[in-house]
């Protein structure tokens, strides 16, 4: 089997379908793959003959389904299939040279790591914890789409396993600042993604351990150290009281930052959840940094995959972007189709706080003697003011103000309006009623509202 770069074959078409101008078929051989990136429009695709998946979950034969613009992916097949487009792509094309083998063979080897641990788990006094996977790589080496497979093959086979997203930058379960984690009971949905009803869900603020806002740097690399802990602590509580999640493992999504302080965070994450594979996508130095630093743990397996050629590289300027429109997602449903509930309440109604000390001050604003690092870890109140508007804000699980470090959120909010005349703030959430904690958690992220999508 031949992997590695991208392979454009001419679309092998069949064709036109009569009647209609933008409806075509297109032949797919065994273990290739139709790319697509959708356009501004809606796209609908059905699945004529064989059988497909995209990203690890089968597509029903026969029903149309709507893409929404924008969406980047790829309809995979294992023994060939006719698939049926309706509508203008941006671009499709066919690849046969694909990495999808390695990747299958990745999932039958965890496949029977689960099982064992399974066994395991009625006669050992000493359960066998299921395989712990953490996916690492650079910027758009195909991260968020191999842990996506391999979550969907393992929920097709009846397993439950553990889905973490340490990735700020993107936010796959809620929105991008978050880390978060949700078990995985079915195949992944292309267009809905991952289910948010039984997530746990930490909000960290910001798109990145370390971000530029208005030109000052924010370095929250402890703060990002702290939530990642908190949410493995919690995790590993739940996991114990659990043989079905604890036998079906985790798969943790990270960042794409690999350097510098990106490495070692990545170090931290692999420690602190305790993973036991580490998969490294499409970079040698990185896989041989890794291999060489755990090389003396004996439980910790580092493999090296290929990446896809299908993985859409992003620009600054398009991820940012696409940060936007996860966050409208959360509030509007991928497809546009939800309505968020606007609230109203008085400033004295809610209470909300932030985390650390905020931009570094120079050492000449400050009084002799003191240390210009401002705790990252403080917890301070914020003055409710037209600073605030846009912002998105974590609604906090928290029941005191000290423990809004150590507590997940509910959900977040969108705020669209502060009167400073009247004393109110109104914001956007995406259930109605009253929040469930007055307790607010501000970073620095916003979205300016030009409304729906
Ligand atoms: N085989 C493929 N065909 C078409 N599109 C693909 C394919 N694989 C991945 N993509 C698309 O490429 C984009 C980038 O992939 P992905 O998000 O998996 O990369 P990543 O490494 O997780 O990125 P990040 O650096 O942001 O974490 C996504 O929009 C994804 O849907």
């Amino acid at each position: 089997m031949a992997y590695g770069g991208p392979s454009m074959n001419p679309p092998a078409m069949i064709g036109a379908v009569p009647g209609s101008s933008n409806l075509k078929q297109v032949k797919l051989e065994r273990e290739s793959e139709l790319r697509i990136e959708v356009s501004d429009e809606d796209l609908k695709l059905r699945v004529v003959n064989g059988t497909a998946e995209i990203f690890g979950s089968e597509l029903p034969p026969g029903i149309w389904r709507k893409f929404p613009p924008r969406l980047k992916f790829a309809v995979f097949t294992w023994y060939g299939a006719t698939i049926e487009m309706d509508g203008v792509t941006e671009t499709d094309y066919t690849a046969d040279e694909t990495p999808m083998v390695s990747y299958v063979n990745v999932h039958a080897i965890l496949d029977a790591r689960r099982r064992f641990a399974k066994a395991s788990t009625s006669t050992d006094s000493e359960p066998v914890q299921g395989p712990r996977v953490i996916v690492v790589g650079p910027t758009d080496s195909g991260k968020s789409t191999l842990t996506k497979m391999l979550l969907s093959w393992a929920a097709k086979q009846g397993w439950k396993p553990t889905f973490v997203d340490l990735d700020v930058g993107q936010g796959s379960i809620t929105i991008p600042g978050a880390i978060a984690a949700t078990p995985i009971e079915m195949p992944l949905d292309p267009v809905e993604g991952f289910p948010l009803d039984m997530a746990l869900v930490y909000y960290f603020g910001h798109s990145a351990p370390i971000t530029s806002v208005n030109n000052n740097t924010i370095n929250n690399v402890e703060l990002y150290k702290v939530l990642v802990k908190e949410l493995a602590q919690v995790l590993e509580t739940q996991v114990a009281g659990n043989p079905e999640s604890r036998a079906a493992g985790m798969v943790i999504n990270t960042m794409g930052w690999i350097d510098g302080v990106g490495y070692e965070l990545l170090l931290h994450a692999i420690d602190t959840f305790k993973a036991s594979v580490v998969l490294v996508l499409g970079q040698e130095k990185l896989f041989s940094m890794l291999k060489d630093v755990l090389r003396t743990k004996s439980n910790v397996d580092v493999v090296k995959l290929h990446k896809s050629g299908g993985v859409v590289a992003r620009s600054g300027a398009v991820r940012k972007a696409s940060r936007a429109s996860r966050i409208k997602e959360y509030f509007y449903g991928p497809s546009n189709e939800l309505s968020p509930y606007a609230n109203t309440v008085s400033f004295s109604d809610v209470q909300v706080f932030r985390i650390g000390g905020g931009p570094r001050a120079p050492t000449s604003a400050l009084p002799i003697g003191s240390d210009p690092v401002s705790n990252p870890l403080r917890v301070t109140p914020v003055n409710i003011d037209q600073g605030l508007l846009h912002s998105i804000l974590g609604v906090s699980y928290a029941e005191e103000p000290d423990q809004i470090i150590s507590s997940n959120v509910s959900g977040f909010v969108h705020v669209t309006e502060v009167d400073m005349h009247r004393n109110k703030i109104t914001y956007l959430a995406p259930s109605p009623g009253a929040l469930p904690s007055k307790f607010l958690v501000a970073g620095s992220l916003s979205l300016v509202d030009e409304g729906r999508r």
